[in-house]
């Protein structure tokens, strides 16, 4: 199975995880984020579907499947992506002298055993952005979406298969955040700027200001 053990110091890096359901909005506001944060910003989704098609994977097969299911992918699959792209990018553009590097982790973790294992094993996270959006306001964009994407889960039939992943798999880990005292839960139902403007005010009351 894939090696998950990180090859840097918690120390040297602060985490938030950005949740919501599909199609809330995660990507776009991240963009945003990378700009005025300085967050490096890791896709779990964008990491796994680089790794379905790279030549000599041992995974793409089962990620293709997965993914076109709307199931979680197994963990250790997916924490040795995120965890050597943490690393590879402290080696490659370090944060500036003095700063933590800040990840922007989107769309993980999905599932409690990924949020424990990533924790213990990798980092423990900041702040649990959650975008929170109603099934219908998600399904009208990810149908958009599918017109131009090319991905194989940006239909009806995924999309279903998704969203209940999402209700019965993925809310829970919220829920555990939010019990915990780390969720920033923001209304995903406005413009992009109007989104925005709200994970601003939410993080920045959490201590993350802009770099
Ligand atoms: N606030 C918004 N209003 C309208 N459309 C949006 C908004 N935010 C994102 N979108 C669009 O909805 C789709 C899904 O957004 P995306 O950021 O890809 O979601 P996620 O990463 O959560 O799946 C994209 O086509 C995006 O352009
Ligand atoms: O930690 C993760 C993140 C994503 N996925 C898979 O990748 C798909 C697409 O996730 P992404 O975050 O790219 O898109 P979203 O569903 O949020 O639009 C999911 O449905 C899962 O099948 C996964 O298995 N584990």
């Amino acid at each position: 199975m894939a090696d998950s053990t990180p090859r840097f110091s918690a120390q040297d890096v602060t985490v938030v995880f950005f949740l919501g359901g599909p199609g809330s909005g995660k990507g776009t506001q991240s963009a945003n984020l990378v700009k005025d944060y300085g967050f490096v910003h890791l896709s779990a989704g964008d990491l796994l579907r680089a790794e379905q098609i790279r030549e000599g994977s041992q995974y793409g097969e089962l990620i293709k499947t997965y993914i076109r299911e709307g199931k979680i992918v197994p963990m250790e699959i997916t924490v040795a992506l995120l965890s050597n792209a943490m690393a590879d990018s402290l080696a490659t553009a370090p944060p500036p002298a003095g700063t933590k590097a800040r990840f922007l982790i989107d769309g993980f973790p999905r599932k409690l055993d990924q949020a424990v294992f990533f924790e213990k094993t990798v980092c423990p996270s900041e702040v649990v952005l959650f975008l929170d959006c109603p099934e219908e306001v998600m399904e009208t964009r990810l149908l958009k979406r599918g017109e131009t994407s090319g991905r194989d889960d940006d239909n009806a039939e995924s999309i279903r298969k998704r969203f209940r992943t999402f209700v019965e798999t993925s809310m829970p880990v919220v829920e555990d955040f939010e019990k915990k005292g780390k969720v920033v839960s923001v209304k995903a139902t406005g413009t992009v700027d109007e989104v925005y403007e709200t994970v601003k005010t939410g993080i920045e009351a959490r201590g993350v200001h802009p770099r």
